[in-house]
């Protein structure tokens, strides 16, 4: 996509014309290559060129029904577009994800409030494609990748997110008709949340716990017709709606869902990890959680969704600090661009630190995925625990970061920030949604602390550990010493994990200690709170680790004023997770204060160095202009001219007198009161 082609604004030219690295190589390297990048801008292109599209439209002051309704008619002309691209290119399933990735972002930019059929195309699918047998999958792959079928993942109810042993949905099995029923037999298990459960798909994958023999198995996944094909109308027995209005995801068309024996047909259990036979046997899976295998995939997904959210709220708060000018920083001197204020600084350059090393997890974590996951189609699934545990401390750590990053961002841009076309907001909407989809994020730390825990009793028992748990062995071996800080990068990995480990051991021993007088599961309630900080800090050891691991390889393959850029940025993300998490620290480090001013004092230094490189790694983002969607982030940083143009296309401005005048506030001010 190009630039957008009106005259730059001056400040911001100059900006840019002191940048002292190659921009491209940078986005190469964000987008995994010059044919990645290549791509991704065809694919932007020929989506959002499309006049059908009506991008012009701005969906913000619709009503909610008619955001919905807009929702659906441009994923439509998206979809269909798609499905025209992925022929063009070839057909493969690898063309199709190659598209749907690239996808995943230009589709924020046509529907900013979310997209009616993202479940579809990610849970039910990806679903259907691990869960099933093969008959399975032959039934329903090629009806769902045609759409001739649309679904959703319906798990959460009313009454149960978190704890889904206990969802209330049963299936029971009748070996006789060789059918399920399914039942909501309370109000608290009805079906809340699922996106594009509403009013959008006809098919779900239905999470229910298994009655069969008079036995309950536990919850496994159904896949169920919600909706009649031709008509869409609800088939009997089936009460469903949407949920209403919420903070953001307006347009995602989260549903409810009741079940008054609903009759479903026995291949409907997806069988690829239980079984239940016929006669109604039920056979247990290796590991009951392969069950929850796609809220794995999610979570995996979700590091560079976060990434991306924050490079995107980076550039908009950069771009606007480089041209808004305000308050002299010597009396007699022009206003400078506030960005020279040290404190505007410190809001936005640890941001686009964030962003570059959370791409790194994400490069990191989506290989691991794949190599566990080819381990399990071997029937080994003895990673499957660390996986889970890493994935739900990132998830957490990162969407929890995402939304602070985002908000300070928002705050970094004064009043202009709190209008919707400064585009910050539904950004943040949507960071503060993945800290409670997928895993509400307390809840996911705590799953991350279980597997520290367990570590930590394995290192004191001389056992073994994995790779990404290892320090707990140093500070075991330290016996009560504390670490000795310096003052280097991997220094301060160093102290960080001195601080998780410390206070991974401070959790164990609350619950060492009140186990004497309660049960472990209570004694661990007890702790909890230093088992989410300990999970915490583990996650920003797992960030740095691989941080610093990537950045060294990635040094060593760039020019070195790149490698130099990058260098500057892993040092930042680095004094800033010590600074900020200094009381963990002072704990478990032997830190002075004059260590402590260093890292101040470097703080400063290198927000020096990167004021110059710093709007190209936000352009090297590569954001278009209709993907921002931003008065303030705009390429050409014209924001006066942006604000004044976004404001005149309020509803309220397209008369000069509003008829309230007429009917009410003028006899109100003519009555004297
Ligand atoms: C058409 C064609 C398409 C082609 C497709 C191509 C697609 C490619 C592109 C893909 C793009 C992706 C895009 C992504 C965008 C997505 C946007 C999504 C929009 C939002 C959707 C939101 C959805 C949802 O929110 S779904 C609902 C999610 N719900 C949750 O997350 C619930 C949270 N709760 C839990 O996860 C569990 O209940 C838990 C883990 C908290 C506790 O479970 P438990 O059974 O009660 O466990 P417990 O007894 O406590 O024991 C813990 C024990 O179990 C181990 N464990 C748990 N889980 C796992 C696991 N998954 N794996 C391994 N082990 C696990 C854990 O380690 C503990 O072990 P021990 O300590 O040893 O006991
Ligand atoms: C935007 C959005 C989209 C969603 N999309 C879907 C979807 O497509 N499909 C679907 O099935 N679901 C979906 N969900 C549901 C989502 O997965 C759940 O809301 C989420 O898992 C949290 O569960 P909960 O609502 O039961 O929260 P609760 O568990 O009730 O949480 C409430 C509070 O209790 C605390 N808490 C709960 N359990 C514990 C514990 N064990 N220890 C400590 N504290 C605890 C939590 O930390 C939290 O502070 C969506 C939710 C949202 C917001």
């Amino acid at each position: 996509m190009s630039k957008n082609l009106s005259i730059v604004n001056k400040d911001l030219k100059e900006e840019r014309d002191k940048i002292n690295f190659n921009v491209e190589e940078f986005t190469n390297w964000f987008y995994g290559g010059a044919e990645k990048v290549k791509e991704k801008k065809y694919i932007e292109n020929y989506f959002l060129s499309d006049k059908d599209l009506n991008l012009e439209l701005d969906t913000s002051y619709l009503s909610y029904k008619d955001k919905y309704e807009e929702a659906v008619r441009r994923s439509i002309v998206v979809y269909k577009k798609l499905y025209k691209l992925h022929n063009e290119m070839g057909g493969t399933h690898e063309d199709f994800v190659k598209i749907m990735e690239n996808l995943r972002f230009t589709m924020g930019a046509i529907n900013p409030e979310g997209n009616p059929f993202v479940l579809h195309f990610s849970m039910f699918a990806l679903t259907i494609m691990n869960m099933t047998n093969d008959e399975q999958k032959a039934e329903w792959l090629p009806r769902i990748f045609n759409c001739n079928i649309l679904g959703t993942y319906a798990q959460t109810e009313l009454g149960h997110g978190t704890y889904i042993q206990r969802l209330e949905t049963t299936a029971t099995y009748d070996p006789k008709t060789k059918e399920f029923t399914l039942n909501s037999p309370t109000l608290t298990s009805y079906k809340w949340w699922p996106g594009n459960l509403g009013h959008t798909v006809d098919h779900a994958i239905v999470m229910a716990q298994l009655y069969s023999q008079g036995k309950c198995h536990g919850i496994q996944p159904f896949i169920v017709q919600l909706r009649d094909s031709e008509t869409h109308k609800p088939l009997p027995g089936i009460d469903i709606g949407d949920i209403g209005n919420k903070v953001g995801f307006q347009t995602v068309n989260n549903g409810f869902l009741g079940f008054k024996n609903v009759k479903v047909p026995y291949k409907n259990m997806l069988m690829k990890n239980s079984k239940l036979l016929e006669d109604g046997t039920f056979i247990k899976p290796k590991n009951a959680k392969l069950n929850y295998g796609t809220m794995v995939i999610i979570r995996v997904h979700m590091i560079i969704d976060a990434a991306c959210r924050i490079a995107k709220a980076t550039t908009i708060a950069l771009r606007y600090s480089l041209v808004r000018r305000q308050s002299p920083i010597n009396p007699n001197e022009i206003e400078p661009k506030i960005i020279e204020h040290i404190t505007q600084q410190n809001k936005i350059f640890p941001g686009i630190a964030k962003a570059v090393v959370f791409k790194c997890m994400a490069d990191y974590l989506t290989k691991l995925h794949l190599s566990i996951t080819q381990e399990g189609n071997t029937g080994n699934l003895a990673r499957m625990p660390e996986l889970h545990a890493l994935s739900c401390c990132l998830k957490a750590v990162c969407t929890n970061e995402d939304a602070k990053t985002v908000e300070v961002c928002r705050l970094s841009c004064g009043g202009h920030g709190f209008l919707r076309s400064a585009g910050l907001d539904d950004v943040y909407r949507n960071s503060t949604a993945a800290q409670t989809y997928e895993g509400e994020n307390t809840v996911m730390l705590l799953q991350a602390a279980r597997f520290l825990i367990k570590s930590f009793n394995e290192a004191r028992n001389g056992g073994s550990l994995t790779e990404g748990v290892k320090y707990l062995f140093d500070f075991i071996g330290r016996n009560g010493k504390r670490e000795i800080f310096d003052n280097s990068i991997n220094g301060i990995l160093r102290a960080i994990q001195a601080a998780a480990a410390g206070r991974t051991y401070i959790a164990w021993k609350h619950i060492e200690d009140d186990k004497r007088h309660n049960s472990i599961e209570v004694a661990t309630n007890l702790a909890g709170v230093h088992l989410t900080k300990a999970a915490e800090l583990h996650g920003y050891v797992c960030l740095l680790q691989v941080g610093i691991e990537e950045i060294e390889k990635i040094i060593r393959n760039v020019s070195p004023a790149l490698g130099l850029v990058f260098k500057n940025i892993l040092e930042l993300f680095a004094v800033d997770l010590i600074l900020n998490k200094i009381g963990d620290v002072i704990q478990h480090v032997d830190i002075s204060n004059e260590d402590i001013e260093k890292l101040e004092k470097q703080m400063e230094t290198l927000f020096k160095f990167f004021r110059t490189s710093a709007i190209g790694v936000v352009d090297g983002f590569d954001f278009s202009d209709p993907i921002i969607d931003s008065t303030l982030g705009s390429y050409d940083g014209n924001v006066y001219e942006n604000l004044i143009n976004a404001a005149r296309k309020s509803p309220l401005n397209q008369e000069d007198v509003n008829r309230t005048f007429h009917l009410y506030i003028k006899p109100f001010m003519k009555s004297n009161l």
